[in-house]
C-alpha cells in the first residue's frame, strides 16, 4: 500500500485506528477453546467486527510464534484473511546482520503478504536496509517507543545535547523515505511527540500506548499529526480483551467504533 492510498482509507473510514492483535490462549474467551484454532477463531471474529473502523490491523508476532508451528500456521491463516483495504504490520521488532535481516524480509513480506515490519534500529543501516528494498513495502522503526524502559538509552543525549531517538530519526532518514518508512512513537510520551514530529514532519508514526496504557489519543493528535493525518494509533488489549465472553467480537466493535468517533474530531480539528 502505498502513502497516499494510506491517507485515502484514512479519509474514508474518518479512521486512522490500529487493531492490535495480541491474543493470549489464557485471555480469550473459554468457549472459543474448543475450536479447531481458537487463537485463529478469536482473530477472524475481531477482524469481522471491528473492519469498519480500522484502517490497520498490527498482530504481535510473539502472540503467534510462543505456540510453535502452529502459530506460524495460525500467522499465515490471519494475514490471508485481512481485508484487502487494510494496511497490515508483523510487529516482530526484528534486524540482524545484512543476509538475516533479507530474509526476515523475505518472511513477511513475500511469505506473509504484510505491509510493512517493525525494525529495533540498534544494529544500524546494514540491519535495515534489506528491508527498504521491497517495492511498495514498509520499514516501521522503533524511535521513541511507549514503555518505561524507553528511558534507559532512548533519551540519553550525545555531547551536543541530542537525544538518542533523535539521532535514529535523522540518521534513518537517509536510508528511507516518507514513502516506504514510519516511526513507532509511543502514545505514553506526551508532548515529546511533537519533538519527533519535527524532526519527521512528513512520515507516518505508528503510535502504540493508547487504551491499556494509558497514553491519551488527544495528545497524539495534537502533537503528532500532520498534513496527511501521518499516524496510525494502536489499541491492542482495550479493544480485543473489552469482553471476556461470548460477546467479545461485539465488544470489541463498541470500542473500535469509540476510537472511530474520537479520532473523526481529531481529524476535523487537527487536519
Ligand atoms: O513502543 C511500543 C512498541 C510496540 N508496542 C506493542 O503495541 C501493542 C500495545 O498493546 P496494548 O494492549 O494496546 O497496550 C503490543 O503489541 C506491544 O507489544 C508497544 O506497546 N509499545
Amino acid at each position: 500500500m502505498t502513502r497516499a492510498e494510506l491517507f485515502s482509507q484514512i479519509q474514508r473510514k474518518s479512521s486512522y485506528l490500529c487493531v492490535g492483535l495480541d491474543p493470549d490462549l489464557e485471555k480469550i474467551p473459554a468457549h472459543l477453546l474448543s475450536e479447531p484454532d481458537p487463537i485463529f477463531s478469536f482473530c477472524q471474529a475481531i477482524i469481522e467486527e471491528t473492519a469498519d473502523f480500522a484502517v490497520a490491523y498490527k498482530p504481535n508476532i510473539a502472540f503467534f510464534e510462543a505456540l510453535g508451528a502452529r502459530g506460524w500456521e495460525t500467522l499465515a491463516k490471519v494475514a490471508e484473511i485481512m481485508p484487502k483495504d487494510v494496511f497490515t504490520i508483523a510487529d516482530a521488532k526484528r534486524g540482524d546482520i545484512g543476509n538475516t535481516s533479507k530474509l526476515y524480509a523475505k518472511a513477511f513480506f513475500e511469505a506473509m503478504n504484510f505491509d510493512s515490519v517493525t525494525v529495533a534500529p540498534y544494529m544500524g543501516k546494514d540491519s535495515v536496509t534489506p528491508f527498504l528494498e521491497f517495492e511498495n513495502k514498509w520499514v516501521i522503526l522503533l524511535a521513541l517507543t511507549s514503555n518505561v524502559g524507553s528511558l534507559d538509552f532512548q533519551l540519553i543525549e550525545d555531547k551536543t545535547g541530542k537525544p538518542l531517538y533523535q539521532s535514529v530519526l535523522e540518521k534513518s532518514q537517509e536510508w528511507g523515505s516518507p514513502e516506504n518508512l514510519m516511526y513507532v512513537v509511543g502514545a505514553t510520551r506526551g508532548e515529546l511527540i511533537g519533538e519527533v514530529r519535527k524532526v519527521a514532519p512528513e512520515h507516518f508514526f505508528l503510535v502504540p500506548g493508547v487504551g491499556a496504557q494509558g497514553g491519551s489519543l488527544t495528545d497524539v493528535a495534537r502533537f503528532g499529526m500532520n498534513s496527511t493525518c501521518g499516524l496510525l494509533v494502536n489499541s491492542s488489549r482495550g479493544i480485543i480483551y473489552a469482553s471476556g465472553e461470548k460477546d467479545f467480537a461485539k465488544a470489541a466493535r463498541k470500542e473500535a467504533e469509540k476510537l472511530q468517533v474520537e479520532m473523526k474530531g481529531l481529524l476535523e480539528k487537527y487536519l
